[in-house]
C-alpha cells in the first residue's frame, strides 16, 4: 500500500500522525498549486509534493483525500481512472450529480472503488440494513457552536461574531441542498443520505447552538426494522471547530481496514 495524500488541513495532519505511529508511511502529498509552499509542512519525511494525479510516484495505490468538495472534484475522477482506490471524507460533494456520475465512471474505468469514510456520524450501517427493508423516513440534525459555522450560509442569517440568545436553526430543507450549500458543514447530511433514503428524500435541520461545544449529530430514522434515534456528541480537532476529530479519526479507520483480512 503506497498512500498519497490530498490537502494538508486539520484532518489530514491528524491522519499523518495517526497512520505514521501505524508504521505506514506517506509518499506523496497532493496540494493546490498556490498552495505548496505554505502547506508543504507535513510529519512524513521527504514526501513528493506534486499538484496533478499525474504528477504523483508511479507506485502510488491509494490516495486519501481529506481536501473538501473542490478537492475530490478536481482530483478524484483522474485518480479512480488511473486505477487508485480513493478514501474520501468529500462525501457531500456527490450531492453533485456530474460529480456523482464522473466519479462512477471513473471508477469503473479504472477498476478501483471509491471508499466513503463514516465521517463524524455513526449509525450508517443501521441505515444500510434497514433500507434493504422499507425505510420509511429519515431526519438528520446537526447542531454548531456558532463558531462551527464561520464561513457557511448560516452567516447570512446569523451574526455568529457576536453572541446568540438562543439556538437558532439556519437551514431546514433535503439533504442534497444542505450538502451543496454547506461544503465544509454537511458532508454528514450527505452521508445520512447516502447509507439511507438518498439526497432528496432525507430531511435535514442545521442549528448554530451557542449553549453548547460541541458538534452534535442526530439521526432519527423508522421503516419496517422499527425506529432508532443516534446522537453524537464530537469534539472538534483543534486546528478547526469545524471539523469533528471523529471524521478524522473515521479516514485513519478506512486507512487500516484496508490490508485486514477480517473487515469488521
Ligand atoms: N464527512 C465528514 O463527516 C466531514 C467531512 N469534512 C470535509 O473535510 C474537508 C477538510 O476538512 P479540514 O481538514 O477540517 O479542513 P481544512 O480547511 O483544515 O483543510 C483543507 C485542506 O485542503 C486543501 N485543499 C482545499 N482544496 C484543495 C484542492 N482543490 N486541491 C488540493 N488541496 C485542497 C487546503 O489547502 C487545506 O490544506 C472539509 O472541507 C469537509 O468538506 C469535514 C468534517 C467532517
Ligand atoms: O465535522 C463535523 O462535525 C461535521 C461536518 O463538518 C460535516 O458534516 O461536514
Amino acid at each position: 500500500m503506497k498512500i498519497a495524500l490530498l490537502g494538508n488541513g486539520a484532518i489530514s495532519r491528524y491522519v499523518q500522525q495517526a497512520i505514521l505511529k501505524q508504521g505506514l508511511h506517506i509518499e506523496a502529498f497532493l496540494l493546490r498549486p498556490q498552495r505548496m509552499d505554505e502547506d508543504h509542512q507535513s510529519v512524513a519525511s521527504d514526501p513528493a509534493i506534486v499538484s496533478s494525479v499525474t504528477a504523483l510516484p508511479q507506485d502510488i495505490t491509494h490516495l486519501i483525500d481529506c481536501a473538501g468538495h473542490q478537492g475530490l472534484a478536481e482530483h478524484g475522477p483522474a485518480a479512480l481512472r488511473a486505477g487508485l482506490d480513493v478514501i474520501t471524507v468529500s462525501i457531500g460533494a456527490l450531492a453533485d450529480p456530474d460529480i456523482y456520475d464522473d466519479l462512477v465512471s471513473s471508477a469503473t474505468q479504472g477498476g478501483s472503488r471509491l471508499h466513503l469514510a463514516s465521517g463524524a456520524i455513526g449509525a450508517l450501517d443501521t441505515l444500510r440494513a434497514a433500507r434493504s427493508g422499507q425505510l420509511d423516513s429519515v431526519r438528520y440534525t446537526g447542531r454548531k457552536p456558532p463558531q462551527g459555522w464561520i464561513g457557511s450560509p448560516a452567516e447570512q442569517s446569523l451574526d455568529l461574531q457576536s453572541s446568540l440568545p438562543s439556538a437558532q436553526t439556519h437551514f431546514t430543507g433535503p439533504a442534497r441542498d444542505a450538502a451543496l450549500r454547506y461544503p465544509k458543514n454537511a458532508n454528514v447530511a450527505a452521508a445520512v443520505a447516502l447509507a439511507g433514503v438518498g439526497f432528496d428524500a432525507t430531511e435535514v435541520e442545521l442549528i448554530a447552538d451557542p449553549t453548547i461545544s460541541s458538534n452534535i449529530h442526530e439521526i432519527c430514522a423508522s421503516g419496517d426494522f422499527g425506529s432508532f434515534t443516534f446522537s453524537i456528541t464530537g469534539n472538534s480537532l483543534p486546528d478547526n471547530p469545524r471539523s469533528s476529530a471523529l471524521a478524522a479519526m473515521s479516514v485513519v479507520a478506512e486507512i487500516l481496514a484496508i490490508n485486514k483480512p477480517i473487515s469488521s
